[in-house]
């Protein structure tokens, strides 16, 4: 038996690097942006429908589409971001399923990790064993989105904006992992869960709603 995790949180919470702390102890990991990257390469299917429904201004020189202007159209523009998600979110579903069913073929002793932004908003997470929430405090998220991405600090309000608050998400996550504090404190927070995980691995027990002592508590 595997395990099928969905691995989330909102904007520069940390979920790549957590996801690199669960690679190095053995989990398969799959970015769901990652993905999007290349369902959107010019040639593919959705590059075409976003030229569609976009025009040909998004593109940038070489005629890939610059994720750039798009995302300053998108998060300006709430029914733009439906549209974008429309054409993209089924082709990045079809491409993780067969990755995922490509991995569990190989290992089927795999935990599987699928890093993805809006599980919980597009209550897409029937499909996992269970759900990994990636904790950050507002402060430090905003901080860390500037100095990643060299964005205004209008824009990144805005993307924050867009996505569920903590406070709702906390409900749908079996797993909190608080990424609020350095990288060492980080990784003490990867290796417990990691060690729960394994446990649900061997026992075969299935990860329930809420998995108690870990759940909460940040959030009383
Ligand atoms: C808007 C785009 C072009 C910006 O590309 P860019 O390379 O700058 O960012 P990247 O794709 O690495 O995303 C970074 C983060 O932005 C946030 N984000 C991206 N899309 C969305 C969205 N539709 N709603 C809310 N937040 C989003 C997520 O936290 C994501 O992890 C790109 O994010 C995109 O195509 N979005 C639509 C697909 C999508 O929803 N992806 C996110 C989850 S699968
Ligand atoms: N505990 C930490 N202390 C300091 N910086 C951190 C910490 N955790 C992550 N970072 C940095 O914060 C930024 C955001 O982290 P990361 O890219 O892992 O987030 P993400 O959730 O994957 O982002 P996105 O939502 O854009 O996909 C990165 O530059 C990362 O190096």
């Amino acid at each position: 038996m595997s395990l099928y995790l969905g691995l989330t949180g909102n904007i520069a919470s940390g979920k790549s690097t957590v996801a690199k702390m669960f690679e190095s102890l053995g989990c398969y990991t799959i970015d769901a942006d990652e993905i999007s990257r290349i369902v959107m390469k010019k040639g593919e299917k959705a590059y075409f429908k976003i030229i569609e429904a976009f025009g040909e201004k998004i593109l940038d020189e070489n005629g890939e589409i610059d994720r750039g202007k798009l995302k300053e159209i998108v998060f300006n523009d709430d029914s733009k971001r439906v549209v974008l998600e429309q054409i993209v979110h089924p082709a990045i579903r079809d491409y993780e399923r067969k990755l995922v069913s490509e991995i569990k073929g190989r290992d089927s002793q795999a935990i599987i990790l699928t890093q993805a932004a809006l599980i919980i908003e597009k209550k897409s997470f029937d499909r996992f064993d269970g759900i990994i929430l990636v904790y950050v405090d507002r402060k430090s998220q905003l901080e860390r989105l500037l100095k990643r991405d060299g964005i205004d600090k209008e824009l990144a309000e805005k993307i924050i904006a867009s996505q569920m608050p903590y406070e709702e998400k906390v409900k749908y996550a079996n797993f909190i992992i608080d990424n609020s504090k350095d990288l060492e404190h980080l990784k003490s927070e990867v290796n417990r869960v990691y060690n729960v995980l394994k446990i649900h691995l061997y026992t075969k027990k299935q990860i329930k709603k809420v998995d108690k002592g870990i759940l909460y508590k940040f959030f009383g």
